[in-house]
């Protein structure tokens, strides 16, 4: 990790600046690095200072600070010499120039007069460098973010119309213009033929890689008011309200280019700066209250380098490099612009310079994983790709030492002293990224192996886990149809057994024969769940087959993990049948222990009958016994009346002429008359005659009905009992105790 470079260029103060009193001795230049602002009077800042609130004098730290006699040739050798060096050696540079407008922003990137700036001064020396090294053709274009694209020899014709179409309306606006003097003016950005030997006489490329040739490409477009405009765009209409804007687009790693951008390559420094020069023409500028010629817009100028071996790969690029030169537009108070379209391209700047200072101060405590804002403004999302690792990115700081701005060039060195603290790591060349790219393949096809080797293993598990359920499921399928076709046989045994007519087992019966129809509902469930496990194994079937079907490790892997959620989930389907099949067989075996309940009752009933059957037996002969007893009365009724007949025949004796019929029945033998017997009261019949009541075999079915009416629940079961054939075992019961 380095420090990202932070340069300060103070400009000079012009001759009207001076006259205005403009000098005050608010810069000052301590050393090579460090910088010392003292608050002017008339400052805001001293204001504040004065009331306690910030500090009137501040020092700021920089990479180098170049003061204002530094010349464009040294700020140049300083800056920008070495960048060109690293990106004809394969990487990627972006420099960008940032202060308050009017501060020298322009002047440090394109130069005036013949003063060139560090622009031209680049062109130069890179087609200095890579002279006999240029690739000829015009085949490959860069594309995108950072892609190298194969023309067509109809696409590298239209290239060539392109090109020459620019360089043309350069020719004609340069010709309309002799005798004036621009910044433009003088060959290559104003490099004289004696600067310019100077300038390169030691900067022949002999570092660069053997055997590579190099294409030159470039770009040009500005961002004004948040929209971008391509300034290489050779359509014919110039108008600003008219042009076409470009919008941001992502490549598939989510990197961000200005899509449809034109690109034009360029065989010399000076082609390469009438393109510029051309594209200049379409810039935005307008005239303010601080710079007569101020940029409104942000202009980003990109020359990209392709690395291409011609002999060992025809047609391919080796690498591609690029160098970005962003010319900022500058910070001011919108105080001076209240309306208009200066206000609005002030508001807009301004935002979006605002953006960058929160990108870059995300960037300082990018130790932190802070979100960046990146996407908050088209200016960050361009240079993103520099600030996040693509390349290096070095900050031009201009500042005006004028008195009257001080409170805007304060904010703008606060704004730089953060981006001091940035910190970036190195980028690797093409070289070590080719060598890294071979890493990465190999890496990719181990990785891919290895996940061959998962696949496989995966599909392996698969079979034997599903070949396992289904083995398991064929079982419980087998125990199932066992259990119902016993069932099945105990039934039919059941239904053969007709019911004897009068049955009083009828209820039992029919809840036998809802337990039948309870059966007959588990078999079309089993035969249903039959069913689908058959359609789910054909599923299944043809999922293995799917998983064997070949293809990229990431789809793959992506469908097996598919097919395998899909088997779980019909396995939990199949074990969700098998528990409600489960739950169905235990209602039913409830019904078939109904049953078996119902047996023991039965059998109970039956002991309790046969039971009854002897206590009737015992009665009955219990019952003949009194009747022969009650004969053997009425016979001693009998003889004992016709002893009191002949003893009144005799003559009467004094005890037997007092008795009367109410004395005897004081002794107890009223009973054996029967004038007696019908003069007792109707419930007050003796104990066993009210129990068993005497009967004739002739009396016993005519007066049965009326006997019934007298009887009581229990005498009337007795009576039941006495008729009722035994009771009889369902078959059924049998066979579902045989079973458990
Ligand atoms: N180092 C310098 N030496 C001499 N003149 C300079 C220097 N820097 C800037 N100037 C002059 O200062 C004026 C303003 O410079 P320039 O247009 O580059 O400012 P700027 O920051 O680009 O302004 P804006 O942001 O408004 O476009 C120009 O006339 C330029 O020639």
């Amino acid at each position: 990790m380095e420090k990202v470079k932070v340069f300060l260029r103070i400009r000079p103060l012009t001759d009207r600046e001076k006259e205005e009193g403009e000098e005050q001795g608010c810069v000052a230049v301590q050393d090579e690095e460090t910088l010392m602002l003292k608050a002017p009077k008339e400052s805001q800042n001293m204001r504040t200072a004065e009331r306690g609130i910030t500090q009137s004098i501040h020092k700021f730290s920089f990479s180098k600070i170049f003061s204002p006699e530094t010349t464009q040739q040294q700020f140049y050798e300083s800056t920008m010499k070495k960048m060109v060096n690293d990106v004809l050696q394969g990487e990627n540079r972006l420099l960008y120039t940032y202060g308050v407008t009017n501060s020298g922003k322009t002047y440090t990137i394109q130069g005036c007069g013949r003063e060139a700036g560090l622009l031209p001064r680049a062109l130069s020396s890179m087609f200095r460098k890579l002279q006999g090294r240029l690739y000829d053709s015009l085949d490959l274009k860069p594309v995108m973010y950072q892609d190298v694209r194969h023309l067509q020899p109809s696409e590298i014709r239209a290239e060539e119309i392109r090109r020459n179409s620019l360089l043309k309306e350069d020719e004609s606006m340069t010709s309309r213009r002799v005798g004036t003097t621009t910044i433009w003016d003088s060959g290559i950005g104003g490099l004289s033929a004696t600067s310019n030997a100077a300038t390169l006489s030691h900067s022949r490329g002999d570092e660069l890689e053997e055997g590579v040739q190099f294409s030159i490409w470039v770009s040009f477009y500005e961002i004004y008011n948040e929209f971008l405009y391509d300034l290489l765009d050779a359509s014919p209409s110039l108008q600003p309200r008219k042009r076409v804007t470009l919008r941001l687009s992502d490549d598939k790693h989510g990197n961000p280019y200005v899509k449809d951008l034109c690109w034009i390559q360029v065989r010399s420094a000076e082609e390469a700066w009438r393109i510029l020069r051309a594209g200049h023409r379409n810039q935005s500028f307008a005239s303010t209250h601080l710079n007569q010629n101020s940029s409104r817009s942000h202009s980003i100028f990109s020359i990209r380098v392709l690395h291409i071996r011609p002999e060992a790969n025809s047609g391919k690029a080796q690498g591609i490099s690029e160098l970005t030169v962003c010319d900022l537009a500058g910070s001011e108070r919108c105080k001076e612009q209240r309306s208009g379209e200066r206000m609005k391209e002030a508001t807009n700047i301004n935002t979006s310079l605002l953006t960058l200072g929160r990108c870059i101060a995300a960037l300082r405590h990018n130790q932190n994983k802070y979100v960046v804002p990146f996407r908050d403004s088209k200016l960050t999302r361009v240079l993103q790709g520099f600030f996040c690792g693509r390349g290096i990115s070095c900050m031009v700081v201009n500042i005006n030492p004028c008195a009257s701005i001080y409170d805007e060039t304060l904010q703008a060195l606060k704004f730089s002293a953060i981006a001091t603290q940035v910190r970036v790591g190195r980028v690797l060349n093409p070289g070590v990224l080719s060598l890294c790219s071979e890493t990465l393949e190999t890496q990719q096809a181990l990785i891919e192996e290895r996940y061959e080797d998962k696949i496989t293993n995966l599909q392996k598990h698969l079979k034997k886990f599903y070949s396992q359920e289904l083995k398991e499921r064929d079982q419980q399928i087998e125990a199932l149809s066992a259990d119902l076709e016993k069932m099945k046989k105990g039934d039919t045994v059941a239904a053969a057994v007709p019911p004897p007519p009068g049955d009083p087992e009828a209820p039992r019966r029919s809840q036998r024969l809802t337990s039948q129809s309870e059966l007959g509902r588990l078999r079309a469930e089993l035969e249903q769940c039959r069913a689908e496990l058959l359609a789910k194994t054909q599923e299944l079937t043809k999922l293995k087959e799917q998983l064997v079907v070949p293809g990229s490790t990431g789809t793959m892997t992506a469908a097996a993990d598919r097919k395998l959620e899909e088997g779980q989930r019909n396995l939990r389907q199949l074990r969700a049948d098998l528990q409600r099949l489960g739950l169905d067989l235990q209602s039913g075996e409830r019904a078939c222990c109904r049953n078996t309940g119902a047996e023991k009752l039965r059998q109970a009933l039956m002991a309790a009958d046969e039971t009854l059957a002897k206590q009737d037996q015992i009665l009955l002969e219990l019952q003949n016994g009194l009747t022969l007893v009650k004969a053997d009365l009425r016979r001693k009724a009998e003889t004992l009346a016709q002893a009191q007949a002949v003893r009144l025949q005799l003559p009467p004796c004094g005890l037997a002429t007092t008795a009367t019929p109410g004395s005897c029945k004081k002794r107890g033998c009223g009973a054996a008359t029967p004038s007696d017997a019908e003069n007792r009261p109707p419930n007050k019949r003796p104990f066993f005659q009210s129990l068993f009541p005497a009967r004739t075999p002739t009396q016993k079915y005519s007066t049965r009905a009326a006997e019934e009416a007298n009887l009581t629940p229990y005498s009337q079961i007795l009576r039941s009992r006495q008729h009722s054939p035994p009771p009889r075992s369902p078959v059924i019961t049998r066979g579902l105790r045989g079973k458990r």
